[in-house]
């Protein structure tokens, strides 16, 4: 049963909860366990907020935590592991099913919210796997969100997926990103060329890469307002960084067209050669922790 933590919202069409701690506030969609508010207390957003955002059933939300589950982006662009999992002559969305199924609230306590996909029988249309999802969401300093994969079938299953997180930032061409120095990334605006980053990254420009072997420990520094998030993540050990810029945030209908000044996606993953392997009986959890820090 719902504590007075819990409350329930409703978001145009979508069902929603609310959880309180402390004066921090997060806000979850059923659909797609899709956080889309964090809100710490006396402080501006953590998540972006998306005033075109739409909350319709069956589309995903464009801000707050898309879960991309069993696999990441155009699907073609999968490891040929991740696409074998497919059994379907209908297109795959991008991102997979996930982040538009209905979850189950599994689970209510105190500070932490639990919620659960779990497959049918037989798996999921398309994708016939015995593979539940749980995700956790814990709000104490910080939101911990934590997505398990659990393998109950009998066969050894391959995903590739990420918590595509839609962060709040005063201006994406004055905020840098620490913790990539020297790493390897794979640049997918600009013909999937494999580069090396060197120094910060800051913005100057759209923006899709993959990085890779990259560290438990991310930061967006935003000297304007004064704060930096710091992102923790488990269990993903490649990282998607992504700002549309001028023209592809022009072809988004829930994206304004200056949107993409004062939003950055950093997403905890496990795509390319850090996809996860699931023998029968195993389980996975990739998570992320979300602080709110000053600079
Ligand atoms: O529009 P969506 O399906 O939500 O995807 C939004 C974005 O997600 C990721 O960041 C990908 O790397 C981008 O290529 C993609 O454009």
């Amino acid at each position: 049963m719902p504590t007075p933590h819990l409350e329930t919202v409703k978001m145009d069409e979508l069902d929603c909860w609310r959880i309180r701690h402390n004066g921090a506030e997060v806000l979850v969609a059923q659909q797609g366990a899709h956080v889309f508010s964090y809100q710490p207390a006396d402080a501006k957003p953590v998540i972006w907020p998306n005033d075109k955002a739409v909350f319709k059933q069956g589309k995903g939300i464009r801000t707050g935590v898309p879960v991309c589950w069993p696999w990441f982006g155009v699907f073609e662009r999968n490891p040929q592991s991740v696409k074998a999992m497919r059994q379907s002559d209908q297109p795959a969305g991008a991102h997979g099913f996930a982040r538009t199924a209905i979850w189950t609230l599994v689970g209510v306590q105190d500070n932490r919210v639990e919620l659960a996909l779990i497959a049918p029988a037989g798996g999921f249309p398309g994708w016939p796997h015995q593979v539940d999802l749980n995700m956790s969401l814990l709000l104490d300093e910080q939101l911990h969100i934590r997505l398990t994969s659990h393998n109950r079938g009998t066969d050894t299953v391959t995903i590739s997926q990420a918590l595509h997180s839609y962060f709040a930032v005063s201006d994406v061409r004055n905020v840098q990103v620490e913790g990539l120095d020297g790493l390897d990334y794979i640049d997918t605006a600009d013909g999937w060329a494999t580069k090396k980053q060197s120094g910060l990254l800051h913005f100057t420009a759209e923006t899709d890469r993959i990085y890779l072997d990259t560290p438990a420990q991310l930061n967006i520094v935003d000297k304007d307002w004064q704060r930096r998030i710091q992102l923790t993540s488990e269990g993903s050990k490649s990282t998607v960084i992504w700002n549309p810029w001028t023209e592809r945030a022009k072809a988004f209908d829930d994206m304004a067209d200056d949107g993409w000044q004062g939003m950055l996606c950093i997403e905890t993953a496990n795509v390319l050669d850090d996809a996860v392997v699931l023998a029968p009986g195993a389980s996975h959890t990739m998570g992320v922790s979300i602080a709110n820090l000053p600079v």
